[in-house]
């Protein structure tokens, strides 16, 4: 039998030559396509083939949960194993586990108190935005330290940026029944102030239990000798938002990480398994609504025989009973999907009133007490809250939060639209990934990523969370109408869109006279403090000089 790879990833297009083709049980075939001709490499002839989809074993075997939360609710009691003094903090914040939480809880908390004879698998979990899928590693983690003697850091959990990181830490604290010493360090805090919460005067070894920190400010404080971080007893590390992650990084302070931690890279026997040498314990946790399933993609975290948890858009019923796993994981729409509840309208209006309209809409909705509108970098988003501000004038409260904003300033800015003093967050996307803001009413999408549809499950999903329902507007110009369109129709992501044009007649002389103000105002605004936005970013801490130097190793 030949195969030739047309395109590597979890689904593979393979061609195969028929008089040859046996079926074997890895990979998964499930799906034929009709016949069509290719050239046999090395030889001058057409051959007639079938292209066939494949699933790899990984994702074939993954534990399916619903990712609808309505209705697949379950009971606290349903998982046994959690600690007393942990049970009651969660029957305190939650009064049922959602799906993703039941699915994932069911297999991380017994595994937490037990003690193991070969090490755990490594896990991924991939369900929708807002589901819940911080507590399915909060808990676990908790569970397993039940007290605060430990000398070795027992847990680190990455997050891409500080906000994010940050609520990670204040999600851990509301749960640390233990007096756990959870430690934050991201870039956002005083450096010192994070190295005394890592360090107690008396002693040059930290007694930090957990960490949760962003990538960057880890590997300063881990090769910064003025202290020693242990991480020899490392058992769990949590990857949150692994896919973003693996973009934009080359996985350096993994490297780091996993050297401090003293993990085997590879291990090909069982008397590698066996290794008392090196920690065997380490549990690798990745998690994102937008995890590639593409197993080379996955291969850079190194992860020892993953077990993936994906969310299905099929409900409880359908997942135990009347499907068979192989319906079930064969459906391509499994891959990402926006919450339940989720409205998605899409108005296309002209690009000169783009910001009228965006203003005339949530003039309009005097019900959305918050609105998250996403630019696609900072300067668009400082224009924008600059022109919106003008136009709102004392109607209602607009901010921007972008890297524009350095420090404290952004958390500042972040709580004062959690409690809703600020009515209108204009963000880059920064706020797209992770961030938790209870009840934001509408996310508007106003600039728009043209290759990649992350990026758009993510900003929707500030919305709808936690099974509520939201609201998502897209503004689009005609061109890039077409430029979604494309995207959502290949995410089947179209077929929930409720399609309005706007058009300018809509919009009354009063409307027109106060836009052209509010644009005369912005433009003199630009022109008086041209480099405000950039002004803005001068906290650039200098490097220490008491640090141990380290070179990345890039992979064996
Ligand atoms: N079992 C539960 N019952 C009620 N609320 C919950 C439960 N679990 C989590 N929540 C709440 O749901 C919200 C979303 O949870 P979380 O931030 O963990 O979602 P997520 O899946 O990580 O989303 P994202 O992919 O956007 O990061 C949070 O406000 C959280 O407190």
């Amino acid at each position: 039998m030949e195969y030739r790879f047309l395109r590597m990833g979890t689904k593979r297009k393979m061609e195969v030559d028929e008089s040859e083709s046996k079926e074997g049980d890895e990979p998964m075939q499930i799906d034929h396509e009709p016949s069509s001709s290719f050239k046999v490499i090395g030889q001058e002839t057409f051959v007639s083939v079938k292209k066939i989809e494949l699933t790899s074993s990984w994702v074939s075997s993954a534990v399916r949960f619903p990712g609808s939360i309505q209705d697949n609710l379950s009971e606290l009691n349903s998982i046994s194993g959690i600690r007393k003094g942990l049970m009651k903090k969660i029957r305190k914040h939650i009064p049922s586990w959602f799906p993703v939480q039941k699915a994932v809880l069911s297999v991380l908390i017994p595994s937490s108190v037990a003690t193991p004879v070969l090490p755990s698998r490594d896990i991924a979990i991939c369900a929708p935005t807002g589901s819940g899928k911080t507590l399915t590693y909060i808990l676990p983690i908790l569970n397993a330290l039940e007290k605060a003697d430990s000398i070795s850091v027992f847990a680190i959990v990455i997050a891409p940026v500080q906000n994010l990181a940050q609520q990670i830490f204040e999600e851990f604290s509301k749960f640390n029944a233990s007096g756990l010493k959870i430690v934050l360090l991201c870039g956002n805090r005083d450096y010192e102030v994070e190295r005394r919460d890592l360090f107690s005067s008396e002693s040059s070894l930290s007694q930090a239990n957990v960490i949760i920190a962003t990538p960057g400010r880890l590997v300063e404080h881990l090769v910064d000798l003025s202290g020693e971080i242990d991480l020899t007893g490392l058992r769990y590390l949590v990857i949150d938002e692994a896919d973003r992650m693996s973009q934009s990084a080359r996985l350096e302070w993994l490297n780091l990480v996993e050297d401090c931690a003293n993990v085997r890279r590879t291990s090909t026997s069982i008397h590698d398994l066996l290794d008392n040498s090196h920690n065997r314990w380490l549990q690798k946790i990745l998690v994102s609504a937008t995890l590639s399933l593409d197993v080379e993609k996955l291969h850079m975290w190194n992860l020892r025989s993953p077990q993936l948890f994906h969310a299905t858009l099929h409900n409880a019923k359908e997942i135990h009973s009347n499907k068979t796993v192989e319906e079930i994981t064969v459906d391509s729409h499994d891959r990402i999907f926006l919450p339940d509840l989720l409205k998605h309208e899409v108005v296309t209006c002209e690009l000169p009133t783009k910001p009228l309209v965006l203003f005339s809409w949530i003039k309009k909705h005097s019900e959305w007490k918050k609105v998250l509108i996403f630019a696609n970098d900072r300067t668009s988003s400082y224009r924008l809250s600059l022109l919106l501000q003008f136009l709102a004038s004392d109607q209602f409260v607009v901010n921007e939060l972008s890297s524009n904003l350095f420090g404290k300033r952004r958390s500042k800015v972040l709580n004062r639209f959690k409690n809703g003093t600020i009515r209108v967050l204009i963000s880059s996307d920064l706020m797209a990934r992770g961030i938790d803001v209870q009840d934001i009413d509408c996310v508007v999408n106003y600039d728009h990523h043209k290759e990649d549809v992350r990026h758009f499950i993510h900003r929707a999903g500030r919305t709808a969370r936690a099974g509520r329902p939201g609201f998502l507007l897209s503004l689009v110009t005609k061109p890039e109408r077409l430029i979604l369109k494309k995207l959502l129709v290949n995410a089947n992501l179209w077929e929930r869109v409720t399609e309005i044009r706007d058009t300018n007649e809509a919009i009354t002389d009063e409307e027109q006279s106060h836009y052209k103000n509010a644009l005369e105002k912005l433009q003199s605004k630009l022109e008086n403090v041209p480099n405000e936005s950039s002004s803005q970013k001068t906290n650039i801490r200098p490097m220490k000089k008491n640090t141990r130097s380290f070179k990345y190793n890039s992979r064996k």
